[in-house]
């Protein structure tokens, strides 16, 4: 047994070897080691992350494979992944993007409509699409096809928690008087609270948590409701898109906020619980689409989101954590195995690359020209 004293003894020194070695004892431990400049982890998957589609494929897919073994690709296309046969034809078009010799496993998703029917479900089910995502009609990128009301899906939903099909959650409410910086708070009271009541056994993933309000819901929602939460939301506050003068590349949904949110989700996402895991929402734009009057919602962080991950991690004291919550928990909560191979990372600085090619446009990554502290090494 290991008592607080040499818990609280082992958070003072960070020494991350004797960290593993009580995890090895506790029984707890992947192949996880570290030493303060390198960790070598279980290789980590994306539970939420949006490739598009065409010719930009050729950049993300790579980019993503290089860090993960599998990803959670999001059905926001236009138009919407709303049937196992398109799930099935996009999830092809991935993998004749993943470069020659790399393992990469796209899980794929449906899209809820209020057209869609019961036994699409089953359908997809059957042929290995993982979960189906409910946007709010109106909520974000692409999301006019989305649900207009709970209850008009509720059979779908019914054959969801029958089936065993993961529910992935937008959860922000889209009524316009609500405050924009409120409507994940407002999404738990009025939506989400009832839904959970309602499918007791559906296992929920509310995405992309942005508020003390979502960690403490799914910290004490009961088993079947997890989150994932981004590497840009436990890295920045909102003062990121306000910092001399108004930065579009740090605009996503739901919007990055106050500083007391962001120190929640990071304890959330180091607290060892395995109800939160890794999800960049790496959602990528065509740079002229963000620095625009009306500029799209989303922040690119596949090319270094693991990276960011680890920075995030380490300046909490808590990169013992991160194998756990980058390689363990997402994959249990999906009933899925734990991948077998691994990442390494070293402290050695680099620095992002200004732009990549974006089919005919370019593609401004997340700290783009600055120095990250973190690199994947193999
Ligand atoms: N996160 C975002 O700001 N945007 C996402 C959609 C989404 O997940 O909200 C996108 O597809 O662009």
């Amino acid at each position: 047994m290991v008592d607080a004293a040499e818990l609280l003894w082992l958070s003072v020194i960070d020494s991350m070897d004797a960290a593993h070695a009580l995890r090895s004892a506790m029984g707890e431990s992947g192949p996880m080691q570290a030493s303060t400049d390198t960790l070598t982890l279980t290789r980590p998957d994306d539970w939420h992350l949006h490739l598009r589609d065409g010719e930009v494929l050729r950049t993300l897919v790579p980019h993503s494979a290089a860090q993960f073994a599998r990803a959670i690709v999001m059905p926001n296309l236009r138009p919407p992944v709303t049937t196992t046969a398109q799930a099935l034809a996009y999830r092809d078009r991935i993998l004749a993007a993943v470069p020659a010799g790399v393992a990469f496993e796209p899980l794929m998703t449906l899209y809820l409509t209020d057209q869609i029917a019961p036994e699409e479900i089953r359908r997809a089910r059957a042929a290995g699409v993982v979960a189906a995502k409910l946007y709010p009609a109106g909520a974000t990128t692409n999301s006019d096809s989305g649900v207009t009301g709970l209850r008009t899906v509720y059979p779908v939903l019914e054959a969801m928690q029958r089936e065993g099909m993961r529910l992935l959650v937008h959860g922000e409410v889209t009524d316009q008087t609500v405050d924009l910086f409120d409507r994940e708070a407002a999404f738990i009271e009025q939506q989400l609270i009832p839904l959970r009541r309602d499918f007791p056994e559906l296992k929920i993933v509310m995405e992309h948590i942005t508020t003390r309000e979502a960690a403490q819901y799914v910290a004490g929602a009961g088993a079947h409701t997890a989150a994932t939460i981004t590497a840009h939301h436990l890295l920045y506050n909102r003062n990121a898109i306000f910092t001399g003068g108004i930065r579009p590349h740090y605009y996503c949904l739901p919007v990055l906020k106050r500083e007391t949110h962001r120190v929640a989700l990071v304890e959330a996402a180091t607290s060892g619980s395995n109800k939160f895991f890794l999800g960049t929402d790496s959602a990528p734009h065509a740079s002229q689409l963000k620095e625009h009057a009306m500029g799209c919602a989303g922040c690119y962080t596949g090319h270094a989101a693991l990276e960011m991950y680890a920075e995030a991690f380490d300046q909490a004291g808590a990169l013992d954590k991160l194998e756990g919550f980058a390689s363990f928990h997402g994959a249990d909560f999906y009933g899925l195995p734990r991948n077998q191979g691994t990442v390494t990372l070293k402290r050695e600085k680099w620095t992002v690359p200004d732009s990549y090619v974006y089919g005919e446009a370019n593609l401004k990554p997340l700290r783009a020209g600055e120095v990250l502290p973190w690199k994947v090494v193999a």
